[in-house]
Parts: C-alpha cells; sequence; structure tokens
C-alpha cells in the first residue's frame, strides 16, 4: 500500500517554529509564500502556522500530513516535484482560539494574506463597506460591552474582544467568545490578544491581487478596529506595520489527476499536492518590525516604490485573464491556453496591452519582455488555468483591472476600445448567466442580480456603478462600453 505522506514517513526535518500565520490556506499560498519561504536561506527558522479561510477541510487534509504537499512545477517540457515543508501547522479559519494564541505569540513576527479580494470587504471607494452585513456582526461582536453604538452601521453593543489569549485561561475565552467571521474580524480580535499580550508590534502582508493590498489590508483591518474598538484602532495604527506586495505564479486549482501522479511519480500518498508553473515573482514593500525570513535569497525583491510593479502585474496579467475569461468563454474556450490560441481573442489582448502599456512608465519595467513572457506562460497548454475561475469575483476584479486603465484612456483623449470591451464582455457574460438562470459566482451577486433585472441600457450604467460610481455617471465611458457590446461573439 502507498505510505501516506507525513513528515515521519517523508523523512522530513524537525518542523521549525511557527514565526509567520497565514490567513487564507488555498492552493496559490502554497505555491508562493510557502514556497520562498522553503528556499530562503534561513527558512529553517520560519515556520508557517495556516489558516483555512471559509471551510476547515483544506486545514483537516493537510494537518493529516503534518503540513507537508507536493509542489509540481509544471513546465511546457514536462513536471518536477518538490516536497515543501514550510507550513508546520494547518488550522480551520474559525478557531478563533488557535489564530489569537498565535498572533499573540512573542515569536510571530508575521501575518501573511491570501483570502481572495472579495474578501476585504472594502466599498469602491477603498474604504470598510460597513454596509456589509458580515462587517456589521463583526462590528457588533468587537466592540466593547457597554460602549455606545457610535458608528453608522447600527449594530447592537456586543462583548469585548478576548484578553491576553497568550494564556491557557484567555485561549478558552476566546473560544467563548461570539464567532466573528471575516478574515479582518478574526484578525482584529487576534491582535488585540496581542497587544493585551505585550508580544510587540508585527508586519500583516497581503498578498492577494489588490491594487494597494497593503493599503487594503489596512483599510479593512484598521478600518475595522477603528469602528469598533477605537482603542484597539490606535494600537494597531502604532503597531502593525502593512506591507504592499505584487505577487505572481499562475497557480490552478488541484485535481484528482495531480493527486494520482504524485502518488505515481513520489510513491507516497499526497491529498493535497498543488501544479503550478516555473515562473515566480515576488516584489515587497513595507516595513517587518519583528524581522521576516531571508526571501530575497529565494528570489524576492524588495522595493521603496510599489505600485508601478503592481499596475504592471494587474494589468497586464490579471487583466488579460479577466479579458479572457469572459470573451473567451462567451466564444466557448474553457482555459487560458485555448482562448489565447483563438486570433480573435489574441488581437483583443494585444489591444488592450497596448493601452495598459500607455499608461505605464517606459523605463524600468521592461515591458516589452514582460509581455513576450506573458505569452509564453498563457500559451502552456499543460498548465489547464480554468477561465471559468478566474471569472469568479468580476465585480472586486474589474475594479482594479480595468477601471484605472478605462479612467486613464478616456482622459487622455482615447478610445479605451480594449479595455472597455474587457467590462464589455464581463457585462455580457453576465447578461447570457442571467438568462440562462446561471449563479452569478461573485460576492456582489445580490446587487449584480438586481441590476441584470432592469431593461437593457438601464442595467449597464447600474452594472458599471457596482465596479465604480465615477464609471456609472460617465456617459463616455457608457458609450465606450456600449460601443464594444455588439462586437463580442454571441453565446457558444
Ligand atoms: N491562484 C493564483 O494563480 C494566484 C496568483 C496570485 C495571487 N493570487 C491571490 O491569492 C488568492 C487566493 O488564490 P488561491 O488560488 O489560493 O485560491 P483558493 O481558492 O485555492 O484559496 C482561497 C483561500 O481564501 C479563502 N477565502 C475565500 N474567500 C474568503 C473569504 N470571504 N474570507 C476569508 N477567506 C476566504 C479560502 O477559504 C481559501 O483558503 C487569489 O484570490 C488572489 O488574490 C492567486
Ligand atoms: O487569483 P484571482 O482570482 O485573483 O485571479 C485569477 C488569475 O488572474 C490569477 O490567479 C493569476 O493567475 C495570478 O495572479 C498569476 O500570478
Amino acid at each position: 500500500m502507498t505510505a501516506k505522506l507525513n513528515r515521519r514517513t517523508a523523512n522530513a526535518a524537525p518542523a521549525a517554529p511557527v514565526r509567520i500565520v497565514h490567513l487564507g490556506l488555498g492552493a496559490f499560498h502554497r505555491t508562493h509564500q510557502a514556497w520562498y519561504t522553503q528556499h530562503a536561506s534561513d527558512g529553517a527558522q520560519w515556520g508557517i502556522a495556516a489558516f483555512t479561510g471559509r471551510r476547515p477541510d483544506a486545514a483537516v487534509a493537510l494537518a493529516a500530513q503534518d503540513g507537508l504537499f507536493t509542489l509540481i512545477e509544471r513546465g511546457g517540457e514536462g513536471d518536477r516535484f518538490e516536497l515543501v515543508t514550510s507550513i508546520v501547522e494547518a488550522h480551520d479559519g474559525a478557531d478563533g482560539a488557535a489564530l489569537c494564541r498565535l498572533v499573540a505569540a512573542p515569536a510571530t513576527a508575521l501575518v501573511t494574506l491570501t483570502i481572495t479580494e472579495a474578501a476585504y470587504n472594502l466599498a469602491a471607494d477603498g474604504t470598510l463597506d460597513t454596509a456589509n452585513p458580515a462587517v456589521q456582526a463583526d462590528i457588533g461582536i468587537l466592540r466593547p460591552a457597554g460602549t455606545k453604538d457610535v458608528s453608522d452601521a447600527g449594530t447592537p453593543p456586543g462583548p469585548a474582544a478576548p484578553r491576553a489569549a497568550s494564556t491557557p485561561a484567555a485561549s478558552t475565552a476566546a473560544s467563548r467568545a461570539p464567532a466573528v467571521s471575516t478574515a479582518a474580524g478574526r484578525l482584529v480580535q487576534a491582535l488585540a490578544a496581542r497587544r493585551d499580550a505585550g508580544a510587540g508590534p508585527l508586519a500583516v502582508v497581503s498578498c492577494d491581487n489588490l491594487a494597494h493590498n497593503g493599503a487594503a489590508a489596512r483599510a479593512a483591518i484598521g478600518g475595522l478596529a477603528d469602528v469598533a474598538n477605537p482603542g484597539l484602532g490606535a494600537w494597531i495604527a502604532e503597531n502593525v506595520s502593512f506591507v504592499g506586495t505584487s505577487v505572481d505564479r499562475i497557480t490552478p486549482r488541484t485535481t484528482e489527476a495531480e493527486i494520482a501522479l504524485v502518488a505515481a511519480e513520489c510513491g507516497y500518498a499526497d491529498s493535497s499536492p498543488v501544479v503550478t508553473e516555473p515562473f515566480s515573482d515576488w516584489v515587497l514593500s513595507g516595513e517587518f518590525p519583528a524581522g521576516r525570513p531571508d526571501w530575497a535569497s529565494a528570489g524576492a525583491v524588495f522595493v521603496d516604490e510599489i505600485e508601478h510593479f503592481e499596475n504592471r502585474k494587474l494589468w497586464l496579467l490579471n487583466g488579460a485573464h479577466s479579458l479572457l475569461a469572459y470573451a473567451g468563454q462567451l466564444r466557448g474556450h474553457a482555459t487560458v491556453a485555448q482562448a489565447l490560441a483563438d486570433p480573435a481573442c489574441a488581437a483583443w489582448i494585444k489591444e488592450f496591452w497596448d493601452e495598459a502599456e500607455a499608461n505605464l512608465p517606459a523605463d524600468g519595467l521592461g515591458i516589452p519582455a514582460y509581455r513576450a513572457a506573458l505569452l509564453a506562460r498563457f500559451s502552456n497548454a499543460r498548465i489547464a488555468h480554468h477561465l471559468a475561475q478566474i471569472a469568479m469575483d468580476g465585480s472586486s476584479k474589474l475594479r482594479m483591472r480595468a477601471v484605472p486603465v478605462l479612467t486613464a484612456e478616456l482622459s487622455a483623449g482615447r478610445s479605451g476600445a480594449g479595455v472597455a470591451r474587457m467590462i464589455a464582455a464581463w457585462v455580457a457574460f453576465l447578461r447570457e448567466g442571467h438568462k440562462s438562470g446561471a449563479t452569478v459566482s461573485d460576492s456582489a451577486a445580490a446587487e449584480l442580480n438586481a441590476a441584470l433585472e432592469l431593461p437593457d441600457g438601464q442595467d449597464l450604467r447600474a452594472l458599471l456603478g457596482i465596479l465604480d460610481g465615477g464609471l456609472a455617471a460617465d456617459d463616455a465611458a457608457i458609450a465606450a462600453v456600449a460601443a464594444q457590446m455588439d462586437g463580442l461573439p454571441a453565446p457558444a
């Protein structure tokens, strides 16, 4: 019988001490931050305790193999297999006591995040969306007992965040506290425990595909604390550094085929392998008050100004992905590689890239080489990156991948046809789904469905308003998107 993977059967080194707490134990964290930590020169000193976001499954599966998993590096020509050992604990995200205990531990220096764009619960203006029911519920729970509701969230007062969760008694208190449900709510509770334990400052490192992701994490976490518990908000402002990053490594969802492949090629049973491309990139900017692994020794780059790197990646790579996700599916394609092989999609990508490039600095970013490398990466047909996965949560993704380019193109007096087509394809995809009764996979599904009920034309303005209030009020933007609707293919 094939041996089950764990530290003993793999003859792996002893687990490193936990110094990193991660939220969002998905595939990408394992191909990226866990891989960089494993490859850092001092990686043996930096163990990761990782928490799932919404369901316990991934933590249960990974904990059963002591956090170990196989990374399949899938190039155009073949696969390479690597055992990754940097995750040393895996927990259910709903385990508030474990999160408080680990974040409050003085050895913990970093909290990293890959919780998806939508999980930040930010409004279109980038501030915490206090109208979101889950945010409102967390505000009520996090507000110290007996304090008056001074926010505009309209929630009743709730009990205090757990105190001093670094002790067993406090952990018990944390487990008795009503459960916050958002990622920011969980972290605010855990940071309260760190403050009360006197464990000092740390860094929160967002690794999600968001523009200004450090500032977005500050808006989500600091913003929630400011509303629910201003004293804690002030402590967070003083003691928590929010590091911005640009992260890149194409990581599709794992399938049963990869599980079988690892069993056949590696000779052990791994329930949780991940598959990714050989390419990897990580640009970071910010302070690490309690230290960090030597990620630079594994290829990460530290910069003072990150905005241009972020835009290069979010517009050229992720923007092209979103364009392919909607236009490609309308043309009957299922994966990125299939869509890019379609000359119509390839021409649309080129047109969009020309517009995005016109709004990036000409020097220092190596755009021509970056574009050429992207074409090669997207064409790697051995990576089955499904357009349906990329299409999810379009309302928060297009806000960052399309809106800034369209706004810049229109202000420069140009048509913005290429980027307008991305938005038009999103609208056409949503309309088609609505007509056929498909479920909208988007955290703003309720607003999208309400907009889609409106007559044609009115629905367009309402949908653009969900992306950005400015766009919906701009007749030129509406016209630019409407002009691209006709050129889109009829649904397959
Ligand atoms: N997959 C990639 O190629 C890639 C590359 C760069 C960046 N990213 C970033 O990483 C994120 C995660 O990607 P992945 O491939 O690991 O996805 P995944 O579906 O494998 O994992 C997502 C993780 O986020 C958690 N999550 C989802 N919604 C949440 C919510 N509302 N609140 C809290 N946690 C929530 C899930 O429980 C899971 O742990 C992406 O959304 C993106 O921002 C992904
Ligand atoms: O992960 P998402 O859902 O934010 O976006 C889907 C893809 O565009 C994304 O995962 C890319 O593959 C990735 O950003 C490459 O580094």
